[in-house]
């Protein structure tokens, strides 16, 4: 029997960075390797699993997309909430089941939810019962281009700002930009985002404000649509669980007071809202003019159109959104539209009752 241990990729990055995307490529690349991967979402809805798990995976034929089993089609979904909060309760009981079929596991990919902290996670490939077993080939975190160079994480935290003076129990909340640093801060490879909406100079401006924050040696590479050669990614044998102690991050003071734990998503909002068939157009407009009123990073779902067989994704970061037909829906399958808000001071009453207005009656 082979003693190699198997090699894990954490993918991490903010809401709506292009974690998703990049992984459903990689795993395009599979090309036979066996690969498990464990998604865990801040929002309600199991988006991210689903999309991945829709994914052709040619070492396996039998899966069934619409089932949302455990280990379908190689995907285990964590609870959902925060994987950093919940390492022993959710992420060890997978990761006992992946070390017990480890025969039939060639590589883990580990794509953390938008809000995470790599650092926690990490530190459980030093439990004994995984560390026997399993190593971090890497940590990856992807980085939103766009989103950088807008400023929404460096330089313009006046949105931030605001939020805490309406709340002052905020006082010690971390900004997003202490959750860009201690992402970056555990990250062996870093990959910067749609590539294709940044042009020379601004892509320069991300690069600068990514190199201040990590240690020479850790490479920054550009993607688009999250086309990159799995091995780029693969196979680093980085072991970064031997080095994570040393990583030092906004949030580790916290850990020591048992009594008063925060974590980087205390102040973030998640709202899961279900509406019947919609207008499409309509509901794209209204989510466009929510994400203008309110704190919103991130929108996204399925929408049930009418008089459509297939099924809408919306995708929707910052003020870009994005729709598309990813199948059809099944016949035993209750056709209606779920979104997910995640942000900040979000009202669900409210924003149910304006998407409300995309229903068709
Ligand atoms: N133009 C462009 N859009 C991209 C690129 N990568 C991702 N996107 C879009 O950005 C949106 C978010 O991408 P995801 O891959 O779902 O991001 P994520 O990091 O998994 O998001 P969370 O699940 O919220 O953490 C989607 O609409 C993607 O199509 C890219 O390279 N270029």
């Amino acid at each position: 029997m082979q003693l190699n241990k198997i090699p894990a990729t954490v993918v991490t990055g903010f809401l709506g960075s292009g974690k998703t995307t990049l992984l459903s490529n990689i795993l395009k690349q599979a090309n036979g390797k066996r690969i498990a991967v464990i998604v865990n979402e801040f929002g309600e809805l199991d988006i991210d699993a689903d999309l991945l798990r829709s994914c052709p995976l040619e070492c396996e034929d039998e899966a069934t997309p619409e089932s949302s089993n455990n280990g379908e089609n190689g995907v285990y979904e964590l609870a959902n909430g925060c994987i950093c909060c919940t390492v022993e309760e959710e992420f060890l009981p997978v990761m006992k089941e992946l070390v017990a079929r480890r025969d039939d596991i060639d590589h883990i990919l580990i794509e953390t939810s938008g809000l995470a902290l790599p650092k926690p996670l990490v530190q459980a490939f030093n439990w004994p019962e995984i560390k026997a077993h399993c190593t971090v080939d890497s940590v990856i975190t992807v980085i939103d281009g766009p989103a950088v160079a807008d400023g929404r994480f460096a330089h313009n935290p006046d949105q931030v700002e605001q939020q805490r003076k309406a709340d002052e129990s905020l006082d010690h909340d971390p900004s997003l930009q202490e959750l860009l640093e201690d992402q970056l801060s555990s990250a062996d490879l870093i990959v910067v985002s749609k590539n294709d909406l940044l042009d020379e100079a601004t892509r320069k401006s991300v690069d600068n404000t990514v190199r201040g924050r990590v240690p020479e040696e850790v490479k920054i590479i550009h993607v688009s649509d999250g086309e990159i050669a799995s091995e780029l990614i693969m196979g680093l044998e980085s072991a970064t669980e031997d080095r994570i102690g040393h990583v030092h991050t906004h949030h580790d003071h916290h850990h020591d007071h048992g009594h008063h734990h925060k974590h980087a998503h205390d102040d973030f909002d998640s709202v899961s809202l279900q509406l019947g068939s919609v207008d499409s157009d309509k509901l794209i407009a209204i989510i466009k003019e929510l994400i203008a009123e309110h704190t919103i990073f991130r929108a996204k779902g399925f929408a049930s159109v009418a008089d459509k067989p297939m099924r809408q994704v919306i995708q929707g970061v910052g003020q870009r959104i994005e729709s598309y037909f990813d199948r059809l829906w099944q016949h035993d399958e209750e056709r209606s539209s779920r979104i997910v808000l995640i942000g900040k001071g979000l009202d669900e009453a409210l924003l149910l009752s304006a998407l409300k207005q995309a229903e068709i009656s």
